[in-house]
């Protein structure tokens, strides 16, 4: 639709690692991503299919600007990322934010909750402490934790609790994409759904826009509204999450589906599409 604004667009996007030589051999090149393109509209979701060792967590850490590409061009609100900076310009940075898949690892166990979210504001702001305090405290409620939490511990906490305390750390600074790779693989099911309608009623709220990174294509079918499938660092499907799953075309993608079965949760969906229609039609 023309209507729609570009939120995160990729062109021919090459990754390529260097790999260790030996004491007789010269080192050699692995084309982790070879021109992968794509683009994510504002409120949607794209989610990056594929088996293990496909690519898909190197083409998630360039979208978040972890990582450069080797090549190809990266547009955020459709403005070129200079792939030869190290490090994106703070503005750029603040509209780009990555959750992890696993919740313990990614949060500091010396770092009180309210602190780890006090620190994108201490780092990117000049907001006063007052200020800190009471956006940090806000968000901890948004992502369905309570103001008491501020000075406990991330041990404290369950792992579905994690999570929520990474992704609103990942919301402070207003970001306009969050990339999450694997987010809810490392949490039980009842977990995972709790999480996935976390996430969903955030996007409403926020109108983000989510790359989400997973190999689970139950968890694709809850949340995306755009799929794209990567073999051995290639697109080799990309379409709405409707047409892939009702006839996925490519020989990989049809293997995929027919080894992964997928849960019935079209119910759960259909209300995710209900919010997101009546949110359209006040916009
Ligand atoms: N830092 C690195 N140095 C060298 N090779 C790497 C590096 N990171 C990834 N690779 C290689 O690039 C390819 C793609 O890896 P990547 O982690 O992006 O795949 P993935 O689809 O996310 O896999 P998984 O689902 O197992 O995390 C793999 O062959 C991997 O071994």
């Amino acid at each position: 639709m023309t209507n729609e604004t570009t939120v995160v667009e990729g062109r021919a996007i090459v990754r390529d690692y260097a790999m260790p030589g030996s004491l007789f051999a010269r080192g050699s090149v692995m084309r982790a991503l070879k021109g992968i393109d794509f683009k994510v509209s504002k409120g949607k979701t794209l989610a990056i299919v594929g088996e293990s060792g496909s690519g898909k967590s190197t083409l998630a850490r360039i979208i978040a600007l972890i990582d450069a590409p080797t090549s190809g061009a990266l547009l955020i609100d459709g403005e070129a990322v200079d792939i030869s900076r190290r490090r994106p310009s703070p503005a750029l940075r603040s509209k780009v934010q990555m959750v992890f898949q696993n919740p313990y690892g990614s949060l500091n166990p010396r770092q009180k909750v309210g602190d780890v979210l006090m620190e994108p504001l201490v780092i990117n702001t000049t907001l006063p402490a007052t200020e800190r305090r009471d956006r940090a405290e806000a968000m901890l409620r948004k992502v369905g934790l309570q103001a008491e939490h501020f000075n406990r511990y991330p041990h404290m906490f369950s792992g579905g609790q994690r999570q929520r305390i990474a992704i609103a750390r990942a919301l402070m600074l207003n970001p306009s994409l969050l990339v999450l790779d694997e987010p809810v693989s490392a949490l039980d099911l009842s977990v995972q759904a709790q999480v996935l309608n976390l996430l969903a009623d955030l996007q409403d709220e926020f109108g983000l826009t989510y790359v989400f990174v997973s190999h689970d294509l139950s968890v694709v079918r809850y949340i995306a509204d755009e799929v794209m499938v990567i073999s051995k660092g290639e697109a080799v499907e990309q379409g709405t999450r409707e047409a892939l799953f009702a006839n996925p075309q490519h020989p990989y993608t049809k293997s995929l589906f027919a080894a992964t079965p997928v849960t019935n949760v079209e119910a759960i969906r259909a209300r995710i599409d209900r919010r997101k229609a009546a949110r359209a039609a006040t916009v």
